[in-house]
């Protein structure tokens, strides 16, 4: 009975797909070739439809366009994203090595959170400065370094205030021009070596940070991983392994190598075996690293200074320079405001007195905004193919970033978005509530503030950055007044690729007003 009925039930369906089948046929080739070209569509939308940053019509457009964008990256970077719709289509930008994609906005959200295994910051960062021939590999960095900067440095904050700008004073006597009358000063060179001694001071603390050996390595390493990356990166991928060979700044990079090595190495062996444990970066990398081969904690050291010290003294010499071009009408209300926190705060300079400086901070992120590092940010690595909440498929080995210097720059979002505006973020902080208060601190992040990067990965030294940065401003609101030589206005920022920063020969004119100096004490 069973049997039957099952049997007028299969009939059933064959005669109906029989008598169907001229449909069913072409349907589910249909469906078949849907599916087929969405996701290959995907992969040739990503490789061929999407347009390329910087091209032109004419002979090798991709070849001219890896050039153009090695010269102009930056300003094509804010052109293709105004040109397409600001931002809202995803764009190939033209590098030789690698498959780079600017993925609009809205993707940011989706791929914030995702962990290392699918996409990393670490071989993003590796790979951009081509690691394999500069040694500056992704094993720097990650999550281990990650970790021992968030739980350790940022926990840390308060405890450090009073070397640093113990050292800063020490540093500001040591390295900086007197400056009793008006004394041109070539700001960028000088805050590179107070940055680099405040940093090493608490990367290594007091005694090895004053050898000038270790640190000029800390700081020269750097300068020759961006050298040696920015010449290599203007030439095809294949021809680098023999440029390699005849590039200084290589040579000189494997010399500080050497000396970072022979300087830790024997540190380590001692601090391990000591049971006197000193409050230093150095020191939480080994109480972090288990019995890691020492090796790895001098390239995480030499990883951390890397991170730290260029970004940072970039930073603050935009600050002093847009300071300086608007000394009168922002100078007195920012020594105000510190002379009334010091006073709330006994006249010794701790982090609270900092977290109170709102002017200043708002400030900081201003001058930020309008000179970011780099018109990208949020790069990541693939490390597995990932197809997105709209299908678009990413292949593996492939790198991503979003560009985070027009969407500073929206005028969406910031009213007279390309106006210098030092207090914008002080004042809609004494309106906002919640999140959108919290948004607007020099340390926050977001789709509009992507200049530490955004999200899980999103950068762990920004609040050491922050303490650093603040801490030497506040010596010079306190001790100088500034002002820039010519006809006042600050020169254009010079680029490289996407990368931005400040013209290092523009010089700022420094007066010493008056013998003040920060009350600190303290030993890291
Ligand atoms: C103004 C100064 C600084 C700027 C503009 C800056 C910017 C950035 C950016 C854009 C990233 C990538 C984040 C992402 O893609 O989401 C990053 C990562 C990182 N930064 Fe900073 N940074 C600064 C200072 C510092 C300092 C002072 C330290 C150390 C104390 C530091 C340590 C790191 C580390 C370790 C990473 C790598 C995180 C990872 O991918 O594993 N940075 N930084």
């Amino acid at each position: 009975m069973l049997g039957s009925a099952l049997e007028d039930f299969c009939n059933g369906i064959i005669n109906r797909v029989e008598r169907h089948h001229l449909l069913l046929v072409p349907t589910l080739v249909l469906i078949a070739f849907y599916l087929g070209r969405k996701y290959s569509t995907s992969v040739a939308h990503l490789d061929s439809k999407s347009n390329l940053v910087g091209q032109q019509p004419g002979w090798f457009p991709h070849i001219w366009a890896k050039y153009r964008y090695v010269f102009n990256g930056y300003r094509l970077v804010y052109d293709a994203f105004n040109e397409q719709t600001e931002g809202k289509k995803i764009l190939r930008i033209p590098i030789f090595g690698q498959k780079l994609y600017m993925l609009p906005a809205k993707y940011v959200d989706e791929l914030k959170s995702l962990p290392e295994a699918t996409l990393s910051s670490s071989y993003a960062v590796s790979d951009y400065f081509l690691g394999s021939y500069t040694t500056l590999d992704h094993s720097m960095f990650g999550d281990s370094t990650w970790r021992v900067v968030r739980d350790f440095l940022t926990r840390r904050l308060s405890m450090l205030v009073a070397p640093l700008s113990e050292e800063c004073i020490i540093s500001f006597e040591e390295e900086f021009p007197i400056c009793e009358d008006w004394t041109l000063v070539d700001i960028h060179s000088h805050l590179l070596k107070i940055i680099g001694r405040m940093t090493s001071r608490v990367f290594v603390g007091n005694q090895l940070s004053s050898d000038p050996s270790y640190r000029q390595t800390c700081i020269d390493y750097a300068t020759c991983v961006f050298q040696a990356s920015g010449l290599l990166k203007a030439f095809p991928a294949m021809l680098r392994p023999t440029l390699c060979l005849f590039n200084p700044h290589i040579w000189r990079i494997r010399f500080h190598y050497l000396n970072a090595k022979r300087h830790l190495l024997s540190e380590i062996a001692q601090r391990r075996q000591s049971a006197v444990k000193q409050e230093n970066m150095l020191d939480w990398l080994i109480a972090n690293s288990g019995s890691e081969d020492p090796l790895g904690i001098v390239k995480r050291q030499l990883g951390l200074s890397f991170a730290a010290i260029h970004t940072t003294t970039n930073h603050l010499t935009n600050v002093l320079l847009d300071l300086a071009a608007r000394w009168d009408q922002y100078a007195p209300e920012l020594i105000e405001e510190i002379t009334q926190a010091l006073s709330e705060d006994e006249a010794v300079l701790k982090k609270s007195t900092l977290s109170k400086l709102s002017k200043l901070d708002s400030f900081m992120k201003e001058s930020q905004r309008l000179n970011p590092p780099s018109a990208l940010s949020f790069n990541r690595k693939l490390m597995r193919p990932l197809i997105l909440s709209d299908g678009t498929y990413l292949p593996e080995s492939s790198y991503i970033a979003a560009p985070s210097g027009p969407l500073g720059q929206s005028d969406d979002h910031f009213l007279r978005s390309s106006d210098f505006d030092g207090f914008r973020f002080h004042r809609k902080r004494q309106k906002a509530t919640g999140l959108e208060k919290s948004a607007t601190y020099f340390t926050s992040t977001g789709i509009h503030s992507m200049v530490f990067g955004h999200g899980r990965f999103a950068c762990p030294g920004r609040f050491f950055a922050s303490l650093e940065s603040k801490t030497v401003l506040v010596y010079i609101l306190l001790n100088y007044r500034l002002s820039l030589p010519g006809d006042g206005s600050r020169s254009p920022n010079l680029t490289f690729m996407d990368a931005l920063f400040p013209d290092p020969k523009q010089k700022v004119m420094f007066r010493r007003c008056k013998p003040y100096s920060i009350p600190s004490g303290g030993k890291p």
